[in-house]
Order: C-alpha cells, then structure tokens, then sequence
C-alpha cells in the first residue's frame, strides 16, 4: 500500500510515489511522479482502480488528469466532482449532471444546512428558491467552484461574495423565456376577464355573471417595462391580440423594438399613457421599488398591472394603495418580494389581486430546457471551460478560448516569472502589458490574458486564488494597477498576437539585467510552432521554452561559461534541458539562460553564484 501524505486541504488525500512505482506510461513524456489529488476519502478505491486499468490514453479518462510541468508529465486521478441540486430539477439535466459527477439532490435545506453541505461541493445549482449568501461562500472553504442558477434571475446570489471567493456562477439565460412570456400573456388575459375570481365563486356554488364582466385587450395600450427576452416575446405576443405596445428600456436598441412594432419610450410616457403594464426587467438596485407611491401617483386611473419579473420592483405596500383607492384597477402578479410572502399578505388576499405562486417558468418544456441548459454550463465550468452563460466573468467565446490556449500559458508564465524577478517579491503597483499584434484592436480579446497575468504576478507572493473570475478584483484589492497597450506589427493577421509584453514599474530587482533602459522589470514571451517561449528579459533577446525552471545568469560572454555552469548542475543530477545565451555582442554581456527539470539545492545555487564569470544569477521557478 502507498503511504497516504495529507495534504493541507482536510478533504483531500495527496498520495506520491517514485516513478518505477508507475503503472502508467504517456505517450508525450515519461512519468516522473505520479500524485493522485482525491477529494472525497471514500473515492480512494475509484481511484487506484481507474490507475491500474490505465494506458496510453489515460488521459481520456475523465478520473485522470494529466498536467505538463518542469518535471514532466504530472498525471493527478481526481475524485468525481460533487454537485448539490438543492431545488428540483429536470430529468434530462440531472441525467447530464450524473453521468460526469456525483450528484447530490437534497431540496428544502436551511440556510444552516446548506452551509453544511456546501462544504463538500464542488457546484451548486439553485432556482430563485435558494439564497446563496456571503456564508455559504465562507463556508464552502474555496471548493465550491460553480453557481449554476437554473433560470435567469440571479438576484438570490451574492454576486460579489462569489467573485470574491472565485466562484463562477453561470445562468440559464433562454430556456424559459418563452414560458414566462406566456404567463405574462395568461395572467393578462385572466385578469382582464376575472378569471380566477369568478372560477372561485363558481366553485362557492355561485353563478355571478353581472358580477365578473371584464375589460377588452383589443385597442388598449400595454406598456411593456424592461424589453429583453421575455419583454419582447410578450410585446409580440400582446399584438397579436391587438393590443397597442409601448415599451421602456433605457439599453434596448430601438431597431429591435421597432422590428416588433413597438415604440420605445420614456419611464413616464409608459406608465402614464398605459391601460395595461406588464413588468420584465431585472430586480437591481436602480428598479427595486421603483413602482412605489410617486409612480402610482403617476398612472392612468384604472391601470391594470401585471407582474412576471420580480417581487421587489414593486413596493408592494404602495400597490395595496394604489388599489384601494382605485388608481390600480387590478394587479396580476407571479412574484413577490418575500417567496412565499406572508400568509396575511393584504396583497395577496385583495379582491382586485390574482396571485400565482412564481409559475411562470414552470412548465415542462421549460424546465426540460433550463435543466439541460444549466447542466451543461456547470459541467463545461468544471471542465475549467469558460461559459457563455457566465454572469459574473468575461464571456469568451470557444473559438476565441482556443485560439489563444498558448497564449494563455505563455500570459501566466510571464507573470509568474516578471514577479519572481523582483526584489522583495511584494510592492509592485504599476503593470503595463504590451501586445503586439496584426490584429485590429477590436479583433483580439485581451481579458482572459490580463486575468492570466494578474494571476502569475499574485499567486506566487500570497495564499490568494485567482481565476478569471477574481483577477480584476484581486488586483483591485491588492492596489495592482494593469494598463495594457496594443502596438500594430505587420505580421499575419492569422496569428493573433506576435509577443505579450510584461513591464513591472518602480520595483527594484533581484537580476538587474531584467531592468530595460527605462528601469522597469521587463520580460518578454512569444508563442512559437505552439510552445510558449521567453525571448526577452530586460534588454536581452533569449530564446527559451517556458517550462520547467529557469536559471538566468549573467556574465561576460567567453568561452567555458556554459560549460562551468553545467558541470555544477550536472554533478548534483540537475538535468537540463535547454540552454540560449543572449548577448549585447561578442565578448561583451550576455545572459545565459538555463532550463532545469528539477529544483536544484541551495548548495548547487551557491556554487553557481560563487562561479568567478558569474556577474549575477537568479533561480525562476515557472
Ligand atoms: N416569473 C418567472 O418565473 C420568470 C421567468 C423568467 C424570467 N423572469 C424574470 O423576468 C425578468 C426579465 O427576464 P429576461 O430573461 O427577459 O431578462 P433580460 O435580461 O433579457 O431582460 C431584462 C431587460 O430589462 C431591461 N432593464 C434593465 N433595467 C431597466 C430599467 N431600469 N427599466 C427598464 N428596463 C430595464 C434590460 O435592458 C433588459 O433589456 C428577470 O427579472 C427575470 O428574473 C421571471
Ligand atoms: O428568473 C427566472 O428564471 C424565473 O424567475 C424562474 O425562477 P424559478 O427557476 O425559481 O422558477
């Protein structure tokens, strides 16, 4: 049996062992240490069974996970990941879910016990039933990678608090907008002809026709607020009855409203000029509340007003006014600022008030769809894909992701080592990156690079994890300003960037030679036949693949450098594998670049520094 070494994660196994202890072979690189990451304790037999049925194609095994690094090829067999479902979900989704992870369906927790739970998952998928707060975060430790939210609103989850903690919350954005327009449209309809009241006095053992006469559609005016997808799908739907539509969004493109035959206006032309008003935007900070007294004061008396988006864009005390004095008519609503709201709800209990308990994405079709939708961007988020559905990280598409997959390594790699060079390791403020392309600006998304470098430059001087979601953040928090710069190259436009340049300002460093002319820590990378590579440190052109550790020395460039240095590396067993002097011309300064596949020991690095020819030297670890 192979000694377990606990690692810090209390969750997680960390099991090592010598490379002839291997059972796996690579076809890209030898295997020199085999490390299994397992999160769940009872996956341990999983694990060892996945590595012993292993071949060649084991990185096709979705258990193992194969990483290159300096050392070779790193192959971790990760446990499955754990989702937790904690509100019901569609079958053709769960069915997605529980063929890449272990699915946990646990509905109705309290916040107490969500907090419990949480700390064992991986992903989390919700519908507007579950509050993600700041403390489920907190109590997650830094596992939980995913929020899927199986539905649009994502007003239930603490956006910030999941930045923070670096967890990516996706949406299901289109699935059921259909179904929610139709509601809107069913709650119209219904409310104009009472419906619902005159169906419950029938089933009192009434028959009250004077009672429940109703209001025509045809010829009113519907004021549609907030034109996305459903507004607009409601805003169709309402002119085929032949109703006269409005609408008000402050970002709707009027072309898209026109195409449908509606007229954009102002917040107060719609509310005072609308027979019917049917509420579609988002709950934010700038539309809570924003139908309070002084807005109903502003209606049409006799308004009619339907209410398919959120509860809390209502101030629903102000509405039970508005209908006892008669401004508003009647109100149709679906959504509540309190779910369930209170069983005394003056709102609820009104006569004038039909109530459905959040329906409107509640059919089969769309739960069928927003289970399959939200299935796949959790699962593709796992993968460390990144979601187009992503609400709180910049969407890049999959094209573009993989277009610039080098460049990504070669981003991180940079930063990694532009930090490692300065002096201290800690006080860098200002970042400038510089991208040389052949590309129109517009053409060449730079945020997931920025994110890349701003995670090399901080992960190695602190305990914080950055992904793309968190980068920006972090650097914010932690005072790190990135300006980026664009310069054109006439090269092809094919390839999307011809070098990234890294320049740390005001920062002393620990190889002065990585100091340009304008005295900041510069560095240098392109991507050639696929492989990231360094070309520039300060002033000096080298030419080195990216992987591994690197040693830069400087010294003045004469014959028996290269081999004095390797001779040292060499009788401590330190293998290199790549080796470019760069030179400002012969016999004058040079750096030397050296590419080692193991770390080595303090002794050897003083034997390097204690080398006669040896100006200055620096161990770099990518
Ligand atoms: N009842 C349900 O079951 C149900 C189902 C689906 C969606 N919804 C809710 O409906 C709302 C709309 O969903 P969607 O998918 O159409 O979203 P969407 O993002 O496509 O559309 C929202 C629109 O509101 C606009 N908007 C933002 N601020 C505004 C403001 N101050 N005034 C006017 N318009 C503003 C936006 O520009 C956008 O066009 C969301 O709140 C969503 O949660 C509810
Ligand atoms: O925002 C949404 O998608 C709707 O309000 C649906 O919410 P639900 O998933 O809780 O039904």
């Amino acid at each position: 049996m192979l000694p377990p070494n606990v690692c810090s994660n209390p969750n997680a196994i960390a099991v090592s062992f010598p490379p002839e202890r291997c059972l796996l072979t690579s076809p890209s690189a030898s295997v020199r240490r085999l490390q299994f990451s397992i999160q769940d304790k009872d996956s341990i037999e999983t694990c060892f069974l996945g590595i012993h049925l292993a071949n060649p194609a084991c990185s096709k095994i979705p258990a193992l996970r194969t990483r290159s690094t300096g050392r070779g090829l790193r192959i971790e067999a990760v446990a499955r990941p754990t989702i937790l479902v904690a509100e019901k979900l569609g079958e053709a989704g769960l069915g997605l879910l529980r063929e890449f992870a272990n699915v946990d369906c646990s509905y109705n927790l309290s916040p107490e016990e969500l907090c419990v739970k949480i700390s064992l998952c991986d992903a989390l998928i919700v519908r507007s039933g579950t509050k993600v707060t700041q403390e489920v975060f907190e109590a997650s430790k830094g596992r939980l990678k995913v929020v899927g939210r199986a539905g649009v609103g994502i007003d239930n989850v603490d956006l910030q608090a999941a930045t923070e903690s670096g967890c990516l919350v996706v949406n299901a954005p289109t699935a059921n907008t259909v179904a929610a327009a139709e509601h809107g449209i069913a709650l119209l309809t219904a409310m104009a002809r009472n419906v619902a009241q005159a169906d419950a006095s029938m089933k009192a053992g009434k028959w009250q026709r004077n009672k429940y006469v109703g209001v025509s559609l045809v010829g009113k005016t519907l004021a549609v607020m907030g034109f996305g997808k459903v507004g607009s799908e409601v805003a169709r739907r309402a002119r085929g009855l032949g109703m006269h539509v409005i609408a008000h969004d402050p970002y709707a493109p009027a072309d898209r409203a026109r195409a449908v035959g509606v007229d954009l206006v102002s917040f107060d032309e719609a509310i005072s000029t609308a027979d019917f008003i049917s509420l579609h935007m988002p709950l934010t900070p700038t539309t809570a509340k924003i139908f309070n007294d002084e807005t109903f004061a502003k209606l049409k008396k006799g308004v009619r007003i339907i209410n398919v988006a959120r509860g809390g864009v209502i101030d629903e005390d102000a509405l039970v006014r508005a209908l006892d004095n008669g401004t508003v008519a009647q109100a149709a609503l679906d959504v509540f600022t309190v779910e369930p709201p209170p069983k005394d709800s003056k709102l609820v209990i009104h006569e004038n008030v039909i109530v459905t308990p959040h329906l409107g994405a509640s059919t089969v079709e769309a739960q069928e769809g927003v289970a399959v939708e939200i299935a796949e961007a959790v699962i593709g988020a796992l993968k460390g894909e990144l979601a187009a559905t992503a609400v709180n990280a910049p969407m890049v598409p999959a094209e573009v992701l993989s277009e610039l997959a080098s460049y990504v390594i070669l981003a991180e790699k940079l930063g990694r080592l532009a930090v490692q060079l300065v002096a201290g390791g800690s006080g860098i403020k200002g970042v400038k990156v510089v991208y040389t392309s052949a590309r129109d600006p517009d053409d060449l998304d730079t945020r997931i690079l920025r994110a890349m470098i701003t995670k090399g430059i901080i992960e190695p001087i602190s305990s914080v994890f950055v992904n793309i979601v968190n980068a920006d953040y972090t650097a914010k928090q932690r005072g790190l300003r990135i300006s980026e710069e664009r310069i054109f190259r006439d090269t092809s436009p094919e390839i999307p960037l011809d070098s990234i340049q890294i320049h740390l300002s005001n920062v002393e460093s620990k190889f002065a030679s990585a100091l340009s002319d304008a005295g900041d820590i510069t560095v240098e990378g392109r991507v050639k036949d696929g492989i990231p590579r360094l070309t520039l440190v300060g002033s000096f052109s080298v030419d080195v693949s990216l992987e591994g550790n690197v040693i830069l020395c400087r010294n003045t460039d004469q014959p028996g450098n290269i081999g004095r240095v390797g001779r040292i590396l060499g009788e401590q067993n330190v293998n290199i594998s790549f080796m470019s002097v760069g030179r400002t011309a012969p016999r004058k300064q040079a750096i030397m670049t050296i590419g080692v596949d193991e770390e080595p020991n303090k002794e050897t690095l003083r034997k390097i520094g204690e080398t006669p020819t040896i100006e200055e030297f620096v161990f770099l670890k990518l």
